[in-house]
């Protein structure tokens, strides 16, 4: 697998998107159980420009009702404040146990979840941020979350600072960006007090920060694991986003350039930790864009219709919208 600074900046490269999701897949040989597998192949979408929507998803191929389309590995992920002590910090599996409130670890849910946080989580562990949390917290904000926990990828080297330039930024408000700049104060003081030195925090400006947090604002998916039947799942089409049991919040590459219709043809489902699996709901032919619902599909038009306005920036012209339901 390439490096998340690596991978980026040959995305940048790329004219040909197609061409360029292929490294998001790894493109060495597997090995499992010591049988040598072939390269998984790439998946059969592309990203290309949509008349209305900016970047959007299309198929390749024709692609079956209920097929897997492609899983996808969080770029960044963070627990819930709330669901710190019952899920593992890295993947966000639900644990058997909830560990201790006062302790001062967090748990992982395997050896292998706790090596590879471990650099990044060596920096967490050194930054005092109880002021941020309390800020987060006090506020019912979650997104800060993510983009502290991005500072340190970036300061243990496993990430690059412009690795979610390519994802569309939110609009902002003046109120929203002096928001911002407060939480932006609150991090900034945390990361100095710490000692880190100057040089590894230079990226972490007011400007990187809120650069970050606009497009988190708009990429980052609210990630459930309900349990149960993965078949049960899938029937489930509505995207449950309102619901109060998230287990944390991610921000994937590949799923960040599908579009929303309120009638999705492709669902997104976590079933045991923030690997992510886009699903058909139906057939979908060659060329036909694949669209994933951002919402909860239950609620009426004019609910979604507020929701995606004043959460995603868009007026949805979607056929079920157009046609009043
Ligand atoms: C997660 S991004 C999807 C990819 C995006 N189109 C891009 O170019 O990167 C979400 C943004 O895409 C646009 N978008 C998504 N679905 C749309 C739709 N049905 N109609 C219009 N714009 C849409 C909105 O600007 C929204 O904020």
């Amino acid at each position: 697998m390439l490096p998340l600074g690596r991978l980026v900046s040959q995305f940048k490269n790329q004219k040909n998107l197609h061409f360029a999701f292929a490294f998001t897949f790894s493109t060495a040989t597997n090995h499992h159980d010591g049988v040598k597998l072939s390269p998984p192949s790439p998946p059969p979408i592309r990203v290309a420009l949509t008349e209305s929507a900016g970047r959007g998803v299309f198929a390749t191929r024709r692609i079956g009702a209920g097929d897997l389309v492609h899983t996808a590995h969080p770029l960044v992920s963070h627990p819930s404040l709330s669901a710190i002590h019952s899920v593992c910090y890295l993947c966000l599996r639900k644990l058997a146990f909830v560990t201790d409130s006062q302790a001062q670890s967090v748990p992982f849910c395997s050896e292998q979840c706790g090596e590879q946080a471990k650099v990044f989580y060596e920096v967490e562990r050194k930054v005092d941020s109880s002021a941020y949390d309390d800020y987060c917290r006090t506020r019912g904000l979650k997104y800060p979350l993510l983009v502290r926990r991005l500072a340190c990828m970036v300061i243990s080297g496993v990430a690059s600072s412009d690795c979610l330039d390519i994802l569309q930024p939110a609009r902002l408000s003046d109120y929203m960006i002096l928001e911002m700049e407060e939480e932006f104060g609150l991090l900034r003081s945390a990361f100095t007090k710490a000692n880190i030195m100057d040089g590894q925090i230079a990226f972490l400006t007011k400007q990187w920060y809120t650069s970050v947090l606009a497009r988190i604002r708009i990429n980052a998916f609210r990630i459930e694991l309900p349990g149960g039947l993965y078949e049960d799942l899938l029937k489930s089409a509505a995207a449950s986003v309102e619901a109060e049991d998230a287990v944390g919040n991610a921000v994937y590459m590949l799923p960040s350039f599908y579009n929303h219709d309120c009638d999705p043809n492709v669902h997104i489902i976590w079933i045991e930790n923030a690997n992510a699996r886009l699903k058909a709901l139906r057939d979908i032919e060659a060329g036909e864009e694949l669209r994933i619902c951002y919402i909860d599909a239950s609620m009426d038009r004019d609910a979604r219709q507020t929701l995606l306005c004043e959460g995603f920036g868009f007026q949805c012209c979607c056929l079920r919208c157009l046609s009043g339901d």
